[in-house]
């Protein structure tokens, strides 16, 4: 604390209380570079100005005031948010509900207070002076911690400055598009074979809140029809993705870990800084030697220190891993897949045969492609949506905060981090049998209207699932509450590997994991189903793998949904480690569960992955995608499943009344 400019007299007070309140045990306060003692601190002094602005409105420090106020307004500029043009040249109508407070740059506290913005000043100005500890040598640890938190911070800034973006960008702007698009995301499909019954069930009826996609000739989840694919083989104006030649002779450098490592200078549509993908997408590059490092890029470069740090920490043996071609079968093997960008080492190993990483750019977090509708911002968010009376862990409160009325006045969470059993088994019993659940059926559905030009089918029906809501910004909570999991993002061990059953790559734990733990989220970027379709149109034949998820879990809390509303993920070009996660048919050991984050509507969520039960370390994580694999009738063709589950749904089996 004294290396950032914290004095003694400042901590040790706070230190005091923090032991007192995590019963004399360090590991809290220590975890994240002291981060909660650090965030304590602030507290304090938000606490502290708070009385002092109300000794102002006293009178008793009329002279404190300017400097109060220049100090808010200095520190919330980054948050700011301007009345921009969108890129067609409409000006950004702001929404309704949205106060102009916000839209002066003032960051309102739920109770009204605007410390909020100073608190993030100072976390800066924290990081700041991180970073120069950091050039100066500070021990690795230290570096890494710091670097993890500065990242985590400046990409939860960058998140919200790129859904203000999107927001200003598409608030007036869509266009409502053509409701004609040729492709369909996959039908739930049939109920699968249950344990009790042990025959087949019959079409559910239920749309996919899961789905993948991909082109004819290979065995991914989704098919065009064959009128479609001429189309898409005459129009393809993608950059297709391509691995970058890796040769013996490059040079070796300091580095030794592979990356994959996204390419700016490329022509066509990139992640710029504000998390935004524009424009067509980019050629991916996958470059597995080290030197490869883009200094221009501060973020990237505090990255290759963590992965670095990484690798030292966890005892690979990468460090002497040869720079080969990635012709030889274990090249990429002990790549940090992640890139650093997780608070985790993300390794990929290949045994079973030499098929190299899939190319794409990594991200940790959703990305907004263009025109998707994510229409929340802090002021969007009301007093009952959050719980800005609170501090420091709501799961410890005796009656549980306004962020526990989504899961009916009980948090999902146990104080261990897991989902509670009830809540769990519900979730997973809904994607097991979707029918006994409640199912929305639209009047005119989005996805209908996208399958045909000329007859819209009704509705299939959407499953209306139970979402969890984590407490955020707004909430008078910090980042360690027990009801923020998913936001804090990987914290498990986790490999991608090459399945030896022919499924391509998956995903395994390296630890053993309990029931209820979560995994990861399904992490891509955001579009619009519209957008979606004209991607798939647009993008060449014989390209692999395509990953959209449908964000439908709520869609029946609107009358007529907007294309522009209608979202999903596609993990195709910008994805995380979920983009490796294979199907199971009904008892796969992961379920997917909507989490409520940044929005009070359902519109947008985020899609975390918990485990169903103990899973131990080694063994492959899946999901059940949903799947119908016996719609032969589909445009959608199912790949053929090897899950190996005895309830596969995917086995022929003698027919039985
Ligand atoms: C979301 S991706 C999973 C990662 C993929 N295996 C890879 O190598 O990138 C979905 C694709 O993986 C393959 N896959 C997933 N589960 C499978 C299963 N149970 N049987 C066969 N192939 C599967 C299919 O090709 C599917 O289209």
């Amino acid at each position: 604390m004294k290396r950032i400019g914290i004095s003694e007299y400042k901590v040790k007070p706070v230190l005091k209380s923090l032991l007192k309140l995590f019963d004399k045990n360090w590991g809290p306060i220590e975890d994240e570079n002291y981060r909660a003692l650090a965030d304590a601190i602030f507290e304090r002094d938000e606490v502290e100005g708070a009385e002092n602005s109300k000794k102002i409105l006293n009178g008793e420090k009329e002279d404190c005031l300017e400097e109060e106020t220049q100090a808010s307004e200095e520190s919330g500029r980054p948050l700011k948010r301007q009345r921009q043009r969108n890129p067609d040249g409409q000006n950004f109508v702001k929404p309704k509900e949205e106060p102009d407070e916000l839209l002066e740059g003032h960051l309102p506290k739920a109770n009204g207070s605007n410390h909020t913005v100073d608190h993030n000043a100072e976390k800066e100005k924290l990081y700041t002076q991180v970073d120069a500890c950091q050039s100066l040598g500070a021990n690795k640890q230290e570096q890494h911690t710091s670097a993890t938190s500065l990242i985590n911070e400046k990409q939860d800034h960058c998140q919200l400055s790129a859904m203000s973006r999107s927001q200003q960008n598409t608030s007036a702007g869509t266009e409502r598009r053509s409701p004609s698009h040729p492709m369909r995301l996959r039908d739930r499909g049939k109920e699968p074979v249950s344990p009790q019954s042990g025959k087949k069930g019959s079409v559910s009826g239920g749309l996919p809140d899961a789905s993948c996609i991909k082109k004819p000739n290979n065995n991914c989840g989704v098919v065009l029809s064959p009128s479609l694919e001429q189309k898409t083989n005459a129009s393809n104006t993608l950059i297709k993705p391509k691995d970058e030649p890796i040769t013996d002779d490059t040079p070796c450098s300091g580095f030794p870990v592979a990356k994959v490592h996204p390419d700016t200078l490329n022509e066509g549509g990139a992640l710029s800084t504000n998390g935004t993908i524009t424009d067509v997408i980019p050629e991916v590059l996958v470059s597995h030697t080290a030197q490869r490092i883009d200094t221009a890029d501060a973020n990237l470069a505090a990255h290759e220190l963590i992965n670095n740090v990484e690798m030292i920490d966890s005892g690979l043996e990468i460090d002497h891993q040869p720079l080969v071609s990635l012709n030889t079968v274990t090249s990429h093997d002990g790549i940090d897949i992640a890139k650093g960008l997780e608070k985790v080492l993300i390794t990929i190993v290949n045994e079973v045969n030499d098929e190299r990483p899939p190319s794409f750019f990594y991200i940790p977090q959703n990305a907004i492609f263009q025109n998707a509708y994510l229409n929340f911002s802090l002021a969007r968010m009301g007093d009952n949506n959050c719980c800005g009376t609170c501090s420091v862990d709501c799961l410890l409160l005796s009656t549980p905060c306004a962020c526990a009325h989504e899961t009916g006045g009980e948090f999902a969470y146990t104080t261990d981090g897991l989902v509670k059993e009830d809540f769990l088994n519900e979730c997973i019993s809904m994607n097991r049998d979707p029918k006994k659940h409640c199912q929305f059926f639209c009047k005119e559905c989005v996805l209908e209207r996208s399958k045909s030009e000329d007859v819209i089918e009704p509705c299939k029906g959407h499953l209306v699932r139970k979402f969890i809501k984590e407490c955020w910004w707004k909430c008078g909570c910090n980042i360690l509450c027990g009801n923020r999991v998913v936001q804090r993002g990987i914290t498990r061990k986790l490999q991608v590997f090459m399945a030896p059953e022919g499924k391509g790559w998956g995903l395994r734990t390296l630890e053993d994991l309990p029931k209820g733990a979560f995994v990861c989220e399904y992490v891509g970027e955001v579009l619009t189903n519209a957008e979606l379709f004209d991607r798939v149109l647009r993008s060449p034949k014989g390209e692999k793998h395509s990953y959209p998820v449908l964000l439908d879990a709520d869609w029946g809390a609107e009358e007529v949904l907007k294309d522009e509303e209608a979202l999903c993920l596609d993990a195709t070009y910008y994805g995380n480690v979920a983009r490796f996660i294979n199907h199971r048919c009904y008892d796969s050991n992961m379920v997917e569960i909507p989490v409520e984050v940044e929005t009070p509507d359902h519109h947008y969520y985020h899609l975390a992955f918990f485990t169903t039960r103990n899973v131990k370390a080694m063994e492959e994580l899946t999901w059940d995608y949903g799947i119908d694999f016996d719609d032969h009738d589909h445009p959608i063709k199912a790949f053929r499943c090897q899950c190996g589950s005895k309830f596969c749904r995917n086995i022929k089996r003698p027919s039985s009344k």
